[in-house]
Formats: C-alpha cells, structure tokens, sequence
C-alpha cells in the first residue's frame, strides 16, 4: 500500500499516525541531529519532541553504542536498503524501563530496531529512520522456556538425593573420558566408592537418616573435588569420581584425603550424631584398557579388594 497526502489535511492525520503508533520512530540527519521524535520515544525516554530536536542523538545518549549505529547507519545510507537487529544480537538500543515491572522478570525494555533509508526528493540519502519495536513479551517468553528448558535438562542429568550426576549422564562422561585418553593419553582415575554396612545405617536408623548420609557423603566428594573432576551417583550407595589429568598416586592423595574427611565427621540426622565410612577402589586407564565397561570393572574390583579387606580404605588393582 502506497500512503499519498494530497492536501494539508491528510497530511495532517498522517502525521497523527506517525505520533500515536506503537512503534519508536526516530529520523537522524547525516550529523545524527534528530529530526523527529514520536509519542513513543516521549513515552519511553521522557524527553519531548521540542526538547530533543536538532541535537545529536550521541550526546543525548552517551550510552548508546556509537561505533555499532555508525557502522549500521553508513551500510544502510550507502546501499540503500533497511537493516534489522533482532533482540537476540542486541537486548536493546535505547535503555529504556521495561513498561511490565510488575509481571515482567525484567527491567528493560527488549527491542527489535530496523534502519530505513530516507531518500530526498533528488534520490540522495540524507536521513535514516530508527524504527523502535517493543518485543519484551516476546523475549521475555521466549528467555523464560529457554530457562525452563535448561532446568528441565539440569534435572535430567542429576540425582534428585544429591544433585551429583545421575548414573546415565556419569557414564556416558566416563565413555567421553575414555574415548579422551584413547586420542590424547593423558592420565585419568577412575575411583569407585561405596558407604560401609550402608544397609545397617538403614536398618538402625531408618531410610531418612541413611538418606542424610548419602546426601552428606554427596556434599563432602563435592568438597574434595577439583572443577574437572566429575562425580556421580551409580547407584545407591556407591558413587564414581572421574579424575581427569591424575594418575593413580595422584587419586590415592585425593582418595585418602576423602576417606579421612568422612570418616572423622558426624552427621546431624534428626537430632542424632552418626558415624561412618567408606571404601574406595581406584583404576587408572593404561593402554591394555580396551573399554570403559572394562576400565569400571577394573575399579569395581578394587572397591570389594577394600571391602573384602576390612572397609574404610582405598585400594587399587595392580596393573
Ligand atoms: N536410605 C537409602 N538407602 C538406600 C538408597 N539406595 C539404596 N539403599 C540401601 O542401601 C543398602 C545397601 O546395602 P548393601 O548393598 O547390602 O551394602 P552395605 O550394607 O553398604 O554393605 P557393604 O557395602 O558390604 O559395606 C540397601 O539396604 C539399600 O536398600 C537410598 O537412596 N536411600
């Protein structure tokens, strides 16, 4: 649809358009002087057309990113087509406040901004038009199911006890791992780790209180960790610890460390103070490690050579 205004009238109601769309409409001479300045942007910014006429739009809004609108502006002015930003390149051009404070999660407005060149009578472009477009439901929806989504993978991923990675998403690290050392060699432990007469805590002092321990022994193999290392919950007692960049002297430092932290510390389980420990077995990948399976094996033997020895001590299977 092509818009003609014959006479001073229309012009007028176009003109009364112009002022009352919801949309930010801003026109920049070559210098950036601002020629026009619709309600919205009085709305938003607080500043009144008459106010903001004929001054440069930079000085008005130091904060604006200068070089990326030049840079925007010049594309538009010399090929003589539109731009478009979308909020996802860019929150926002003008910082304005979020008109959904109370509903919204944030405070600022999120825009989509196009770039119009404006051509003169002589076919020159000497003005562009900023085309301002409120999109805060949209984004704000959008971020919030990203969110949501991000949660819900987040959840899948972890045990619900601990909040350590659940047995499926530990093992398909410990085969990424594996796969790790059979390109690159570099050291790496397995320890596999299991609470002591677990089902004797249970049967003593109830399934809460063994579920206080096991959140508790959680809480302190987190505390033992690096960054790169990665702990899991195999089952329901007994955990793995995958310890990236560590050979087996390096994992016993670790292991023993770990071991004495719980076997020196109480836990508070409904006004009670219980004491526990735990065995671990450790396994480090070596070039005749033909699989992870193999490689967990190895680990999980070690773990009932502790058992088997007496508890509460690391062991690890000579290679
Ligand atoms: N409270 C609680 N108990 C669990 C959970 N998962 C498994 N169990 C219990 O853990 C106990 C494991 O017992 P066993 O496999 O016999 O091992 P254990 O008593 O620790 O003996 P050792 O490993 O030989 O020292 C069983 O009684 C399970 O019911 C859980 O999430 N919470």
């Amino acid at each position: 649809m092509a818009l003609t205004a014959q006479s001073p009238r229309d012009f007028h109601w176009l003109v009364d358009m112009l002022e009352s769309v919801d949309i930010g409409l801003v026109v920049l001479d070559c210098e950036y002087r601002i020629e026009l300045w619709n309600g919205f942007m009085e709305n938003h910014s607080g500043l009144s057309s008459t106010h903001v006429r004929d001054q440069n739009l930079f000085s008005l809004f130091p904060e604006l990113p200068e070089q990326w609108l030049r840079r925007k502006v010049d594309t538009v002015v010399t090929l003589n087509t539109r731009t478009f930003t979308s909020w996802e390149q860019r929150p926002w051009l003008f910082r304005f406040r979020s008109t959904r404070p109370i509903t919204g999660t944030h405070d600022y407005m999120f825009q989509n901004l196009t770039i119009h060149p404006l051509a003169d009578p002589d076919g020159h472009i000497r003005r562009v038009c900023l085309m301002v477009y409120d999109v805060t439901d949209v984004a704000t929806s959008k971020l919030a199911l990203e969110q949501a989504n991000k949660q819900l993978s987040r959840l899948s991923r972890t045990d619900r006890l601990t909040g350590l990675l659940n047995r499926g998403s530990w093992e398909s690290l410990l085969h990424t791992e594996f796969a790790r050392y059979r390109r690159y060699r570099q050291p790496c432990t397995l320890v596999m780790l299991d609470i002591d007469h677990f089902k004797r805590i249970n049967d003593s002092h109830g399934h809460p209180a063994g579920d206080d321990v096991i959140r508790h022994a959680a809480a302190l193999i987190q505390g033992c960790l690096r960054d790169a290392d990665v702990a899991g919950r195999y089952g329901g007692e007994e955990f793995g610890l995958i310890l990236p960049q560590t050979d087996l002297e390096g994992a016993g430092v670790i292991s023993e460390r770990l071991r004495r932290a719980i076997a020196d510390a109480r836990v508070d389980t409904h006004g009670q103070l219980l004491r526990y420990t735990i065995s671990m077995g450790m396994a480090s990948l070596t070039p005749a490690t033909a699989t992870a399976q193999e490689w967990l094996e190895r680990a999980d033997r070690a773990l009932y050579q502790a058992k088997r020895e007496g508890r509460n001590r690391v062991c690890a299977l000579d290679d």
